[in-house]
């Protein structure tokens, strides 16, 4: 039989992710390694590497190449971290499963110190992300955040140089590349919420595939499948800029849904919360809503302020 063709990104948590799908995926219709193809694509997102990802623009910076493969059927599906997601994907492609969500907090690696509060004055934490960079901004007035690129590896090596006193990156991601030892401090989703689908693995195929949605029904989780439309239904409301930053995070207990979400201006100055609940089956719905109501709230000046 031809093996199930798996795109993927080619960095080392990008590849990590696309073993743990293929290894739940043999275990769940005990099929061998050799079902499975993973097929490597470098993106541009992947490619440009000197520039913040705001800026370079565009949705879809990680996913484009591997998009127009599961398009014309050159890969059966493709498995991305949710958080890179764009709210909209091109006709015909769909987030068909998603794997048990992993930790969803952000992790503080020190150099001049263990915790994000105990930094001395005028320290330099750097982050690539405009979320990270406001939420520090908005706990810690006095430090600069710089921008700071490339795969987490490159990250690490920066701060071990000295480049910066500190760093956030998901824990997830560390997780899944055996890298926690270089954690100093979990941040609190409360003071320091996540992004909208940190810590969740999805996989994307085409819509009208069954052939891949039986293959892919197994490993659904549902209650994370939950968290995330919801999340995604908030930042779809909001339009998501890539300028704006937008922190969300929905759990689940039972059947009962519970989602907190934030926008700040990025120098963390200004910001909107929002609490909601409501059933799971809502929960498109409830994200939509709470992203509609912190919308208003905010008004439009809020929103032109940096553009
Ligand atoms: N855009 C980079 C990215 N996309 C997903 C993760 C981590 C894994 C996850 O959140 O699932 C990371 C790195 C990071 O934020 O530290």
């Amino acid at each position: 039989m031809k093996p199930y063709r798996i795109g993927t990104r080619g960095s080392p948590l990008a590849l990590a992710q696309a073993s743990e799908t293929r290894a739940r995926l043999m275990a769940a219709h005990d099929l061998p390694e050799e079902a499975f193809e993973i097929v490597v694509l470098s993106t541009k997102g992947d490619r440009v590497t000197d520039r913040p990802l705001s800026e370079i623009g565009g949705k879809g910076l990680f996913t484009e190449e591997i998009e127009e493969q599961l398009s014309d059927g050159r890969l059966d599906l493709a498995v991305h971290s949710s958080k890179d997601m764009p709210t909209v994907l091109p006709d015909g492609l769909g987030l068909v499963a998603f794997l048990e969500r992993e930790d969803v907090r952000d992790a503080f690696i020190g150099r001049s110190a263990p915790r994000l509060e105990d930094l001395p004055q005028n320290a330099v934490v750097g982050s690539a992300s405009l979320r990270r960079q406001a939420l520090i901004r908005r706990l810690r007035p006095d430090i600069s955040v710089i921008t700071f690129r490339g795969q987490v590896e490159t990250r690490l090596r920066k701060l071990g140089e000295g480049q910066v006193d500190a760093t956030l990156l998901a824990h997830a991601g560390l997780k899944r590349l055996g890298n926690t030892g270089v954690i100093t401090e979990l941040l609190d989703p409360e003071s320091f919420p996540p992004a909208p689908g940190q810590g969740a693995i999805c996989i994307e195929a085409r819509i009208n595939d069954e052939r891949t949605a039986e293959l892919l029904a197994p490993i659904n989780h549902p209650a994370t499948q939950a968290a995330l439309l919801c999340e995604r239904g908030f930042l779809g409301a909001l339009d998501g800029s890539c300028r704006t930053p937008i922190a969300g995070l929905a759990t689940i207990a039972g059947d009962q849904l519970s989602f907190y979400g934030m926008i700040l201006t990025p120098d963390g100055s200004v910001w909107h919360d929002i609490r909601t609940e409501g059933p799971v089956g809502d929960a498109s719905v409830l994200g939509a809503e709470a992203g509609a109501e912190v919308r208003v709230r905010a008004g439009s000046s809020f929103f032109d302020s940096w553009v």
